[in-house]
């Protein structure tokens, strides 16, 4: 209601002041359509099984389009971030401070989603003081409020201590992309009883570390539900069966706008590239066959009786 009656005011010039309003909203003026998403509420809804639904974001016009949607829950600032928007090779390319810088921007958008972000490959491997530092530098200089960390036992302690001053932790089992090079490539994790069982205790030792939630990615659909079943915290999904708490998925893979490979467990909502291709298309022959801009629509006039004056005084010089 505020924001429709907002429009209509900044679309309007303000005749004594002869100026116009700023029509882009202000940091501040994003409205917030239903109360924030809490640990709680996530924990809840695992309780009541109403599916959790998480999407990725890089920027803040993807941030915006999370939070303009009171269906997703959560907003995943993932390391993802590395190959579809930067460009990389892998998420191990990614810094810390690519990804605060990007955070930020997605902390600017976001409205109700829990707003969560993976901490990069390498700043959470050095030692406890530096992981706690460089989470830290996360929540501060982002805003985001939680972490998320790739691992199992070998992270137990970490996630004990963040959580233990109050940053909140999303634990992330599985195919961990970020090793990718000694798992000897993007595979699906726990197929066999060793490692299905390695993987099971690795999400009971991270609830018990005091994790809130945890992906679970690229898991058989039984090992997904069984760890459902057997966790007290809310599992969200990728590649992990229908069975688990939430799902979730990368934004481009989601939309269509990644040309590189599609895994299984990828299913594309939209299609925008077509959408997006055309878009570029039209403007440039646009541009080319003269037809914008319109003399009549986005172009600026000057008032005749001007106009003929200044054709005047540049005639004297
Ligand atoms: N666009 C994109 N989507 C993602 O889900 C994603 C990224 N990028 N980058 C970071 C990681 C990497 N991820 C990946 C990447 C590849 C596979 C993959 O190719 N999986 C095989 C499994 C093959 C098998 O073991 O049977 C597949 O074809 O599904 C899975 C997850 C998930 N994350
Ligand atoms: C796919 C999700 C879970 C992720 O970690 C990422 O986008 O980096
Ligand atoms: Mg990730």
């Amino acid at each position: 209601m505020f924001c429709m009656h907002l429009t209509r005011l900044v679309s309007q010039p303000l005749r004594s002041q002869r100026r116009w309003m700023s029509v882009r909203p202000k940091e501040g003026d994003i409205t917030q359509l239903k109360p924030k998403v809490t640990i709680q509420t996530l924990q809840s809804m695992r309780k009541s099984k109403e599916p959790i639904t998480m999407l990725t974001a890089y920027d803040y016009p993807t941030a915006l389009a999370c939070s303009s949607n009171p269906s997703i829950d959560v907003t995943l600032v993932g390391d993802s971030l590395a190959q579809v928007c930067l460009g990389y090779r892998s998420t191990t390319q990614l810094t810390l401070d690519q990804m605060i810088h990007h955070a930020s921007a997605v902390a600017r958008g976001t409205t109700h989603p829990l707003l969560v972000a993976d901490m990069p490959f390498g700043s959470y491997h050095a030692s406890i003081d530096d992981a706690i530092n460089n989470a830290i530098r996360m929540v501060r200089e982002s805003q985001v409020e939680a972490v998320k960390l790739e691992g199992g036992q070998e992270i137990v302690n970490l996630v004990q201590k963040l959580t233990s001053i109050g940053i909140p932790v999303m634990a992330h089992v599985g195919l961990l992309p970020q090793r990718h090079i000694s798992l000897s490539g993007y595979k699906v994790q726990g197929k066999n009883v060793a490692s299905a069982l390695a993987l099971l205790r690795a999400a009971k030792a991270l609830e018990e570390a005091g994790a809130f939630s945890m992906v679970v990615e690229a898991v058989p659909k039984e090992l997904g539900r069984y760890i459902t079943q057997n966790v007290n915290i809310p599992t969200i999904g990728i590649g992990a069966g229908p069975w688990t708490n939430g799902q979730v998925l990368v934004w481009d893979d989601a939309m269509g706008t990644w040309p590189g490979h599609k895994a299984k467990f990828v299913r594309r909502f939209a299609n925008l590239q077509p959408v997006r291709d055309m878009g570029v298309q039209s403007f440039a022959n646009a541009i080319k066959d003269g037809s914008f801009p319109d003399p009549q629509r986005e172009s600026y006039s000057m008032e005749q009786a001007e106009w003929t004056r200044f054709l005047e005084e540049v005639g004297k010089e």
